[in-house]
């Protein structure tokens, strides 16, 4: 199905890190791949055409847009260069910023970009639609699924399907797709992880129209002309991006926080520092989105507040850490953690016992699977926990103050299993008091890889951010030799401390801004 020739792909010098591709179809009908490297110019295919991605639309310019990589970053940035159609960006026509082209709008896990005449729901046959992804596999198949022969189909795990998706994430009838006279529709059969269609959650049924494009767990597909183009991806890597402008309540009389932004990716360990009032347990409420804020919350390009059926189960609370029983063998504990985070619905007994084997791989414990818990080190017991924390499909977990009314040793237990599960590929934060006792034994340095500092303004009295970065940035900017010192520079007196919070919102703001 890809015609990896029929695009003319510039190569540029590989580019570290994350590897970003463009899925792109356009009036060739067939999806090609690319993969993006450094910057890359997008035109329509010509003679003298000397654009880096040439694409089949007659309704795209010479040279349509840009993909700006920021190195830096490791970001990409789309620009459409004031071209005659524009370019749609997950529905919305880019704008011209200047006489040279639109605003660079910063591309996330999944975007969709159309160029296409101005009707958007019944796309020209000359129409591109374009989707960023980290997550593209190199080489995996992509495979069609005419819908228009028997007038439905449906889609899940079981084998009684007609279409079989073989993927953890997808229910066991996840949803189906009919035809009603000219028009096609999509129902989410009440799924656990929901069907994304155009980058929103699906809410009962919706009407599907040519090039509109689907998300059923990790496989994408796209609706093409009484065709379901797919394709399965890689599990996304992870990357949390936080957007807060402000959390106010008493209809707006009072702003808790304001202007909170920023990112964090797999295998972070990130230490939330603020003094009391600051603003750490309403961050953490509009991180999980249990009270809202004005802003975004978006885990690898989804946001949060607008698919929270299918990304609650995402980011959580760590679960109370887990009593293990010591009659209980290990293979036991894991099952009872899988009858409780998976869904009887979702997921069969078969299913429980292949998610239970598979962490237990890579956790490394499943040589010790029948033997109790009361045999294991202490060592052992924490990967066994940390086992049962990667059960679910969980990829951010936030701990509120796990270190409180626990002696050293065990404070020290619970963030070790905190760590491992970030190194596990997932993103933690924690808030703690104590954050200078979480050090590996060995190397001594600490075990947070970023620290988030939150202080309260005596300008307005809202919770701003006075640093993110790494654990040795962090001291540096605040002159400090231990962690827990930094609450001493931004706590008022009365609290003991030396009253600089808003010399280090400020300094902090001058670092962001430059
Ligand atoms: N619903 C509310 N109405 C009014 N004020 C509120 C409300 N919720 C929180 N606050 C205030 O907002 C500020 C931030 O509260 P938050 O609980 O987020 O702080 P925190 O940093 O977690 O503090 P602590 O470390 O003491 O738990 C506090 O001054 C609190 O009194």
């Amino acid at each position: 199905m890809v015609d990896e020739n029929r695009t003319f792909i510039y190569r540029a010098p590989e580019k570290q890190g994350r590897s970003a591709s463009l899925i792109i179809l356009d009036a060739g009908n067939k999806p090609t791949v690319i993969s993006l490297q450094g910057n890359m110019t997008l035109g329509r295919v010509y003679e003298k055409s000397s654009c880096d991605i040439c694409v089949h639309s007659r309704i795209t310019g010479r040279r349509h847009g840009e993909f700006v990589y920021e190195e830096r970053t490791g970001d990409y940035y789309y620009i459409d260069n004031n071209s005659m159609n524009g370019t749609y960006v997950n529905g919305r026509k880019l704008l011209p910023y200047d006489a040279r082209g639109s605003a660079p709008h910063k591309l996330e896990e999944g975007d969709i970009l159309r160029i296409d005449k101005s009707r958007l729901d019944d796309p020209h046959p000359e129409a591109v639609l374009m989707i960023f992804t980290y997550s593209y596999v190199k080489g995996s198949r992509w495979t069609s699924c005419p819908v228009g022969v028997s007038g439905s189909i449906s889609i899940g795990r079981d084998e009684r399907n007609t279409l079989v998706l073989d993927d953890m994430m997808v229910s066991r009838r996840h949803a189906v797709i009919w035809q009603n006279g000219q028009q096609w529709w999509i129902e989410d059969m009440q799924s656990q992880n929901g069907v994304r269609l155009n980058g929103r959650e699906v809410h009962g049924r919706e009407r599907l129209r040519n090039h509109d494009v689907l998300f059923i767990g990790n496989t994408l597909m796209i609706f093409w002309f009484q065709t379901i183009i797919y394709n399965c991806f890689g599990e996304p890597e992870g990357r949390l991006s936080v957007n807060i402008k402000k959390k106010d309540v008493n209809f707006g009389r009072k702003i808790l926080i304001r202007d909170i932004h920023f990112e964090a990716e797999s295998t972070d360990f990130v230490l939330i520092l603020g003094g009391s009032g600051a603003g750490k347990t309403t961050l953490i409420n509009a991180i999980l989105g249990e009270k809202k804020a004005d802003g975004e919350i978006l885990l690898d390009g989804q946001d949060l507040y607008k698919n929270f059926k299918s990304m609650k189960t995402k980011i959580g609370l760590v679960p109370q850490f887990l009593n293990l029983r010591l009659s209980d063998k290990v293979r036991e504990t894991l099952m009872d953690v899988a009858e409780i985070k998976l869904n009887k619905n979702d997921y069969s007994k078969e299913d429980k016992k292949k998610r239970v084997q598979e962490t237990m791989e890579k956790v490394g414990v499943q040589k010790l699977e029948n033997h109790l818990i009361s045999q294991l080190s202490g060592g052992q017991k924490k990967k066994v926990s940390v086992a049962a924390q990667l059960i679910g499909f969980q990829k951010v977990f936030i701990c509120d103050e796990p270190d409180s009314g626990l002696d050293a040793a065990s404070r020290m237990q619970q963030m070790e299993i905190l760590k491992e599960i970030a190194d596990n590929g997932k993103i933690v934060m924690v808030i703690s008091h104590e954050p200078d006792d979480a050090v590996d034994s060995q190397t001594g340095k600490s075990l947070f890889t970023k620290v988030l500092v939150i202080a309260k303004s005596t300008n307005d009295q809202s919770g701003h951010m006075a640093f993110y970065g790494d654990v040795e940035e962090a001291k540096h900017f605040f002159g400090v030799s231990r962690l827990q010192d930094i609450m001493l520079e931004i706590n008022p007196p009365y609290e003991g401390g030396k009253g600089k919070a808003d010399y280090y919102i400020q300094k902090y703001r001058n670092r962001v801004h430059g």
